[in-house]
């Protein structure tokens, strides 16, 4: 899975209009700011502050300082020079927790649980994330883990009804965990290649979530040591830091392997990415940036970094 291909150029364009915020946001607010071949400590302060109000969070921001407070500028430092110092540091915070989402489980069927709150856009993201899987050829079933309102059995249903994939699910109520058991059965007998599993996200009542992702985990346990093979956290960057709050929870309530941001457009907060790569070093698998099938991808760090600073 990479950006790159025929979809490279609209992607970018996407991308670019999906950041337009942050960093229109970024460059404002580091406007003003010009010095000499060396920044002085306050200029140095002012960028530090610059960076935390556009949400790339406290470390990210002291990282991108002392970079900053390194590099020896040839000309007199305007925005633009910083800027692109300071799109080479996000770059390196993101590269390496940049990392699609692999197919490898052997046994298959490779199980991923989705999680996150309701409204964080989990639903679609499992719909695009399926589609991403297609267009590499694998086979895909989703499971309606989240039984606890029946619209969301019903949305999940027909997304799988337009992608033409088969969905397990079961009654409103019901037992996600053997929903999830039944799944996993169909999924080994059809030798369909990803599992899909949507989970319920109610985190005001953490001990239940807790019991349900554990009871989930146990049953997948029993069928396969490995399983699962992934938990996806799914973030809506336009919740700025509470988003990262959530990863806190989540990694104590269910364990997480990786997260996929959604939502990256349209918000100036897009620099949540930058924070949750620096702050938790977790893969982050793709991000969204729009409502389109196509618009969750994996993502290029380097490119992304620039788009984020707002460098073509
Ligand atoms: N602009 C934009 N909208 C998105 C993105 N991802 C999802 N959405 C929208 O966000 C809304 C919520 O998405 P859902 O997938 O229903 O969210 P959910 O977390 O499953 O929420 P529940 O179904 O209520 O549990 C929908 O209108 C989606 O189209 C994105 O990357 N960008």
């Amino acid at each position: 899975m990479s950006d790159e291909g025929a979809t490279t150029d609209a992607w970018t364009e996407r991308l670019f209009g999906g950041f337009r915020k942050t960093s229109e946001r970024l460059t404002e607010n580091l406007s003003g700011i010009v010095g000499k071949t060396r920044l002085d400590e306050g200029q140095l302060d002012d960028i530090e502050d610059a960076l935390i109000m556009s949400d790339l969070g406290p470390r990210a921001a002291a990282r991108i300082r002392d970079r900053l407070a390194e590099e020896r500028f040839e000309r007199d430092a305007d925005s633009e020079a910083i800027m692109e110092v300071v799109a080479r540091e996000i770059a390196d915070i993101l590269r390496p927790v940049a990392r699609p989402l692999d197919i490898v489980a052997f046994p298959r069927p490779q199980i991923i649980l989705v999680i996150g709150v309701n409204g964080s856009g989990k639903t679609t993201t499992i719909a695009k994330l399926a589609h991403l899987f297609q267009e590499q050829d694998y086979s895909v079933m989703l499971a309606a883990g989240d039984t606890f309102r029946a619209a969301a059995i019903g949305q999940l249903a027909i997304w799988a009804d337009r992608l033409g994939v088969p969905i397990v699910k079961g009654p409103e109520g019901g037992d996600p965990a053997s929903v999830v058991f039944d799944a996993v059965k169909a999924a080994t007998q059809q030798g369909i290649d990803a599992l899909i599993v949507d989970t319920a996200g109610r985190l005001q009542n953490k001990r239940e979530l807790m019991d349900e992702l554990a009871k989930i985990r146990r049953v997948l346990g029993r069928i396969n040591p490995e399983a699962p093979h992934d938990v996806v956290l799914v973030l809506d960057a336009t919740n700025g830091q509470n988003a990262l709050s959530q990863i806190e929870i989540f990694k104590e309530v269910a364990g997480v392997s990786g997260l996929i941001m959604t939502k990256l457009d349209g918000t100036a907060r897009g620099g949540v990415l930058v924070a949750a790569a620096e702050q938790y070093g977790l893969p982050i698998h793709a991000i969204g940036v729009g409502e389109k099938i196509d618009d969750l991808r994996p993502f290029s760090p380097d490119l992304v970094a620039r788009v984020i600073a707002g460098i073509a």
